[in-house]
């Protein structure tokens, strides 16, 4: 099944994979025929644990290559060739891995403005300009964790945590967030203040990048969803085509259903 999202965008593609295959251990681990991200757009990955997730974001953040063709497998606006600080600049990261990567105690506000230079918190060498301070304090103020500035990061609870990470992610103001299965591991009231960040995310102007097993991830803004299995790009179109009984049943091979209300969905199984 492969239901592609038509795109009337006439700017550059910020992503365009075509071909693109990813071997490890002399096997291929993801294969994408072909896929296209334009800039604004929010869209989801979903699959089954080992289809692929990682590895296709990790292509679009250039922590992993494709085999090397003539014809460029993945394209960055247009271009093959990209420096990593271009990426980095344009994409912020979170991921639910990140936070056991916090081994020290240190201010909030340092763990924010150490997403400026992509380490754990200021260091000596390091200068924070006012205008990177602002952009913190804004970045804090969107996810409403402003007020835990002063705070020593390894106090916070595991969703507080979570939501300074996505203001670190935004620091130096990227358009495009990847969100490696955001919600993993909090309770259902850190799961409602990321989700609700999410929506604010993309309602302030960033494109969505989001991985996710949940389909109760996906917030309203997220209206293209893409879906993995065994390494290959199983289905990639409009969310309300493709979260259904019967695509997800195939698609986890197990029963589920899909049940909607106001905009969000989420998953039932059949025991
Ligand atoms: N370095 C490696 N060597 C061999 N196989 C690998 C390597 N890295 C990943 N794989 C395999 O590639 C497949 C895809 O892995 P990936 O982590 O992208 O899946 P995923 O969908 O993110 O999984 P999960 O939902 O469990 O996080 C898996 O079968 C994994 O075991």
């Amino acid at each position: 099944m492969n239901t592609r999202l038509s795109h009337s965008a006439k700017t550059q593609p910020l992503l365009h994979f075509a071909e693109a295959v990813v071997v490890r251990s002399g096997n291929p681990i993801l294969s994408i025929d072909s896929f296209t991200l334009h800039e604004g757009e929010n869209i989801a990955i979903l699959g089954p644990n080992g289809s692929g997730k990682s590895t296709f974001i990790k292509l679009i953040t250039r922590e992993v290559f494709p085999l090397h063709r003539d014809d460029p497998p993945v394209l960055f606006r247009g271009s093959e060739r990209v420096l990593l600080s271009d990426i980095k600049k344009c994409i912020g990261v979170v991921s639910s891995t990140m936070q056991d990567q916090i081994t020290v105690h240190l201010p909030v506000i340092d763990a924010v403005c150490g997403g400026l230079f992509g380490t754990l918190g200021i260091l000596p060498q390091h200068t924070v300009s006012d205008h990177s301070m602002a952009q913190a304090y804004r970045a804090m103020e969107l996810l409403d964790v402003a007020d835990l500035a002063d705070r020593d990061i390894k106090t916070l609870s595991t969703g507080q945590a979570r939501r300074v990470l996505f203001a670190r992610a935004l620091v130096h103001d990227p358009q495009v967030l990847v969100l490696d299965e955001p919600c993993t591991g909090l309770d259902p009231e850190g799961m409602f203040h990321v989700r609700q960040s999410i929506r604010a995310l993309a309602q302030a102007g960033k494109s969505i990048v989001l991985v996710t097993h949940y389909p109760e991830d996906i917030v309203p803004e997220i209206t293209r969803l893409v879906l993995l299995k065994g390494g290959r790009l199983y289905a990639d179109g409009p969310k309300e085509e493709l979260l259904t009984d019967a695509t997800m049943t195939a698609l986890f091979e197990v029963p589920l259903q899909i049940q909607r209300r106001g905009g969000y969905y989420s998953l039932v199984s059949e025991y």
